[in-house]
């Protein structure tokens, strides 16, 4: 059966349906990772976003029982220029497709994934729908142009109360915006007692679970959305040492009086190049997100930025210059990617350590 993708500036690609016949649309984006579409397909960052793979063949490991980073899939489409059929690995358990149908996912196969990704780079992201031939690509395109953001998509995502993951060593607070269970993973790997709490915790509540450290996690959307949480933050900032992933980098950020903006298309993928100003050392990186610190605004606040990113120079990561507090906008999780920034885990636990014996500042990243 044949499937097409409309986009809001009025291009019609045309390919093979796989996966669910629930037809969606979306913010159209392109990932670079040669692997790791399991973890993107479940990576809660995702949400509402249809991604096109740049790599042409996908699925040929199959779907896994433990690569997952939530339960419930949160992106809207998939569009690889050839989806395998026969997946080939002693950990497959389902095709790419049946997967997909199994959770609604439209996916299109069969088109020039990289013309798109050239339309994406060229025009920034944009929105776009997959539906049948039937319907009018004219109409749709002009639907999508007035199609209003998500406000409320972390709120989705985000668990409903709080849960904990039992340890016997320091107890972290992980603020769920939309977080990969990978995160969760390494806190769990170094024992740590987490407690995950919802999207809009309060700075008093999360005092009142009396952690030695809290992680704000990553999620999909804008991060000014979350006007809670960065209500919250200010509130913690100081008294319980914060380390901020991605989405929770950014919302570390703007409670500190710094601005995030909109990326032309943004980083997706599993080889993206950081360097740590202090030292040189390049770490690749695995990354999803649109929006980035917005480095003039930084210039006013008692953040110091720590990392830069390669390609085009955006901010990758900030410390605060008192207290401890530091983020980072690539994944230290990595799943799927390069695991060369996993020790920001061992960081942040060394300043939870610090904190405690009076030493009030983030660790010198
Ligand atoms: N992975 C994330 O946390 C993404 C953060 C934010 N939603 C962005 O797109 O920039």
């Amino acid at each position: 059966m044949k499937r097409m993708l409309v986009l809001e500036d009025g291009t019609v690609m045309i390919g093979k349906a796989f996966g669910s016949e629930k037809l969606t649309g979306g913010e159209v984006v392109f990932n670079t990772g040669m692997t790791g579409y399991q973890e993107l397909l479940s990576d809660p960052s995702y949400a509402g976003q249809i991604v096109t793979m740049t790599y042409p063949l996908i699925g040929n490991y199959g779907i896994n029982r433990d690569d997952f980073e939530t339960m419930k899939p949160a992106i809207n489409g998939l569009i690889v220029r050839e989806a395998c059929r026969y997946p080939s690995n002693w950990r497959s358990e389902f095709s790419l497709h049946e997967f997909l149908k199994i959770h609604e996912i439209p996916g299109l196969e069969g088109v020039d994934t990289r013309k798109l990704t050239r339309i994406i780079r060229r025009f920034g992201t944009l929105k776009g729908r997959l539906c049948s031939l039937e319907e009018d690509p004219e109409v749709i395109a002009s639907q999508l142009s007035s199609m209003p953001e998500d406000k409320n998509v972390v709120q989705r995502v985000s668990t409903k109360s709080p849960y904990a993951s039992p340890g016997r060593g320091a107890r972290i607070v992980l603020v769920d915006f939309g977080m990969k269970y990978g995160i969760l993973r390494e806190l769990t790997k170094r024992s740590c007692d987490v407690i995950v709490v919802p999207y809009n915790t309060t700075a008093e509540e999360i005092r009142r679970l009396n952690p030695e450290g809290v992680l704000l996690s990553n999620g999909p959307g804008d991060p000014k959305d979350v006007q809670e949480a960065i209500e919250m933050i200010k509130g913690i900032l100081g008294h319980i040492p914060i380390l901020g992933i991605c989405l929770g980098h950014q919302l570390l950020a703007l409670a500190g009086g710094a601005d995030t903006v909109k990326m032309k298309f943004g980083h997706r993928g599993s080889n993206h190049p950081v360097q740590h100003l202090e030292t040189g050392k390049v770490y690749m990186t695995s990354q999803n997100h649109s929006y980035a610190v917005d480095e003039m605004s930084l210039e006013k606040t008692p953040f110091t930025v720590t990392h830069k990113a390669l390609n085009d120079g955006s901010i990758e990561g900030i410390k605060h210059n008192t207290l401890p507090a530091f983020s980072v906008q690539y994944h230290p999780e990595a799943s799927p990617g390069p695991e060369d920034a996993n020790e920001h885990f061992d960081d942040f636990l060394q300043m939870v350590k610090n904190f405690k014996r009076g030493i009030t500042n983030a660790k010198a990243l």
